[in-house]
């Protein structure tokens, strides 16, 4: 780890090492905070150029240091001796500028960036705002809007949208460092001033402070119970009112408060696990060391659904040419009309930050009826509906047709790949890929291994979700895998909650209020309650023949909910038909109305089945709601289904919704304490013997038998001799 320089024609070079990403240790802020005072003090040098190692400026501070009791100088006063230095300093972009890595950036009196460089401020991602003069100098740079808009969302911005903002002076192709020392050097002696970003007013938008109330409402919907994007307005609303040095101070101030919240615990929790999944490793010990992905150049897509279409276009967006296929001519025509106007909006969003070549993509798609175009594919990921006879006839007719080097991959949300792989003529090349919806926007990918997958397919899996920009979760074969397994419990228990006189409003409201995008009943809405029915049917999960309402609402000894059957059959299937939990102002609408139709037909109902009315609050929602996915996810660990609780956490926080600043369900049980979750669960487990979801896992019984154990311990408990991965 050094910050080491040499002199190029009286310009000093600092070059900041620390790999992988050049992050900002206390060590690494030491070494340069030493290499600019020699490099002010040196005669020789009438200007300095700062840039990071092997082709990453730096991802800013280090986040393995949060955690750990002793703290390093502080990167504030080297930002500070940069700034002040009389010596200009340019700042040689290349990779990223993330966080204290671009406050150090902002620091200094010029900045270059190689093209394909993005820079941002992601502290409110870890939980926590900029503090290291990021937050008041950005918008003495682009003003309050451009800056509120970058530290809300923590987004990252291209080298070329940073140029159409302000943040850096000059975007170059290549020879980064070299042309800023040709800027360095031509600025020698030039007066500084106006390049001390400290030092300008703040460009505010007309009635800033009306501005700022209206941005704390939006940020308060938005970002449901996290409190780091509040404190990211605040802090602007101390650059507009305060003098730069006491703005400073309440920049600390905030940053020092969120340091020490569950919160931000959480989330630096949250980035370290998805890294972690990425690194998958298999009983056998096999892993990215040993099997190697094999290269995708080409793929097929069969179906285009919902799903199907946002394959497509992730594929694209990767620059993987795709054959997209339909049974036939009619679907193909929607289909095809379907992909080419999601493309079409995706090229313009690319053209709009810079990427020129973007309509090239639209070459990338082609679509057929005809199997016999798919024979020379890398992989087949298919999307048709969810039915196993159905995806059996397409496997079986793909292995006839397909190289034998062809991955074929299912994106089923539940079914037994095992199943799906024993009609091909290549069970071990069979892997599930279980996309979320939308399917080019969602981060999580689901790789499912089935009994004879191997380490290659696994492996090939698993990059090709990296290409797609994607966080591939790696789990078991079993009914619904990991994500839909722990959703069930919660669907069902939110509808029982109805079925017992709670209002699907408040039941939303109380998970929305926990952090959820959205609640149970907006979310059953959106996925359509037929489809989400219809997986119900194919799963074995219900009794078709008693769908009328007309049963005693127990199936063998568990309770049975028939309520999603009966909405279908009126056809109130949500969203696309206008009307399901809510009614919305048409079908395809998205504004969920409270429906009277709705409240009427659930007290008949419950009159006509006596229900009792158990009214609860909104603690109690929350706790019926989620102790049930976190029950699940302990069975599944137990089950050997997830490697880890981190692994539930990852597809829980990336692809339902699940707020992140509770670090996942996992994680949360961990912070109410698991005795806590264990105590609760008997409790309604015992009211309720009829629901085995609240059934107390053996796994959760035996880690409370070992005291409140902190996550990271539960693995050692768990041993591997169950792992089914
Ligand atoms: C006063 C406080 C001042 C400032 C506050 C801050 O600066 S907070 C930090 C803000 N920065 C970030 O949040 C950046 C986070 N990192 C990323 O977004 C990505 O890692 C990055 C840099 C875009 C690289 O992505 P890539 O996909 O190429 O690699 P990967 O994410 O797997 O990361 C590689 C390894 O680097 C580790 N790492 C990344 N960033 C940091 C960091 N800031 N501190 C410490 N370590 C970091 C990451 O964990 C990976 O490690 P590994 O052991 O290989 O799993």
């Amino acid at each position: 780890m050094a910050a080491f320089s040499y002199i190029c024609d009286s310009v000093a070079v600092i070059t900041m090492s620390n790999p992988p990403v050049n992050a900002l240790s206390s060590a690494l802020i030491r070494a340069v905070q030493k290499a600019v005072e020699e490099a002010i003090g040196d005669f020789a040098v009438e200007a300095i150029v700062i840039r990071g190692d092997k082709g990453k400026f730096s991802a800013g501070a280090d986040i393995r240091e949060f955690n750990r009791l002793e703290r390093g100088p502080p990167l504030v006063s080297l930002i500070d001796l940069i700034e002040d230095s009389k010596k200009p300093v340019v700042a040689a972009i290349e990779g990223v500028a993330l966080g204290g890595g671009l406050e150090l950036a902002l620091g200094c009196h010029y900045r270059i960036a190689h093209a394909q460089a993005y820079v941002g401020l992601p502290e409110v991602l870890l939980g926590l705002v900029p503090a290291a003069g990021g937050a008041l100098r950005l918008p003495r740079l682009i003003g309050i809007s451009a800056t509120l808009s970058m530290i809300t969302t923590g987004k990252y911005v291209q080298a070329r949208e940073a140029l159409k903002l302000g943040i850096v002076d000059k975007v170059v192709g290549e020879n980064t460092v070299d042309e800023a020392i040709q800027l360095a050097k031509k600025v020698i002696g030039q007066p500084l001033g106006s390049r001390q970003l400290s030092t300008l007013p703040v460009q505010c938008p007309p009635n800033v402070e009306a501005f700022l109330d209206e941005a704390m409402v939006k940020v308060k919907k938005q970002f449901r119970g996290a409190q780091s994007p509040l404190a990211c307005v605040e802090v602007l609303r101390a650059a507009v009112q305060l003098p730069y040095l006491e703005g400073k101070k309440k920049e600390r101030e905030l940053f020092q408060f969120l340091y020490t919240t569950d919160q931000t615990r959480a989330q630096q929790y949250a980035f370290f696990a998805e890294r972690e999944v990425a690194k998958w490793t298999l009983p056998s010990g096999a892993s990215w060391k040993t099997a190697s992905p094999q290269p995708i150049r080409t793929a097929a897509v069969i179906g285009l659904g919902t799903m199907g279409r946002g394959i497509v276009i992730s594929l694209v967006k990767a620059k993987i040419p795709v054959i997209a296929l339909e049974q036939d001519k009619k679907q193909l025509d929607i289909g095809s009309k379907a992909v080419m106007s999601l493309l079409d909006r995706e090229i313009l969003k690319m053209e709009q930050l810079g990427h020129t070549e973007a309509t090239n993509s639209l070459g990338l798609v082609q679509f057929t009826l005809d199997y016999g175009k798919l024979r020379d594919v890398d992989i087949v990921i298919e999307a048709v509906f969810e039915n196993m006879a159905l995806k059996k006839e397409i496997f079986r007719h793909l292995s006839g047709i397909c190289k034998p080097e062809a991955f074929l991959c299912t994106n089923t949300s539940g079914l037994d790949i095992d199943e799906i792989a024993s009609v091909t003529d290549r069970p071990q090349m069979i892997v599930g890929t279980h996309f979320f919806a939308p399917a080019h926007i969602m981060k999580l990918l689901e790789v499912v291994r089935g009994s004879c997958t191997s380490s290659t397919s696994i492996s090939t899996a698993m990059q090709l979700a990296k290409n797609l920009g994607k966080i591939g979760v790696l789990v078991g074969n079993c009914p619904l895998f990991v994500g839909n397994r722990l959703m069930l419990p919660y669907i069902q228990q939110a509808i029982f909650l109805v079925e017992e006189g709670n209002k699907v409003e408040e039941i939303d409201r109380a998970l929305e209020g926990f952090g959820f995008a959205m609640g149970p009943f907006q979310m059953m809405d959106l996925a359509g309650l037929d489809t989400l029915w219809r997986c119900h049917v194919e799963h074995g999960l219900t009794r078709p023949e008693q769908s009328t309402g007309t049963s005693n609402h127990c199936c063998g000894s568990k309770r049975y909910s028939p309520l999603l059957g009966i909405l279908s059959e009126k056809l109130r299937f949500g969203q696309k038909s206008g009307q399901g939990w809510y009614k919305y102002e048409k079908p395809g609408g998205r504004k969920a109305m409270s429906d009277p139709w709705l409240h009427n037909f659930l007290s008949e109902y419950r009159d006509a089945h006596n229900f009792k009315t158990q009214y609860i609050t909104q603690e109690e929602i929350i706790e019926w709601c989620l102790y049930v996915i976190i029950n699940e996810g302990f069975k599944a660990l137990e089950d050997g289904i997830a490697s880890g609780p981190e692994d539930i956490d990852v597809i829980y926080t990336n692809g339902y919704g699940w707020p992140k600043h509770t670090g996942g369900p996992m994680y949360y049980a961990s912070l109410v304490g698991l005795p806590v979750v264990l105590t609760k669960l008997e409790k309604y487990y015992e009211a309720n013997p009829d629901i085995p979801d609240l059934k107390p896992s053996m796994f959760l019984k035996k880690l409370v038998a070992y005291g409140n154990l902190p996550l990271k311990e539960w693995q050692f408990h768990l041993g591997s001799q169950n792992c089914k991965l």
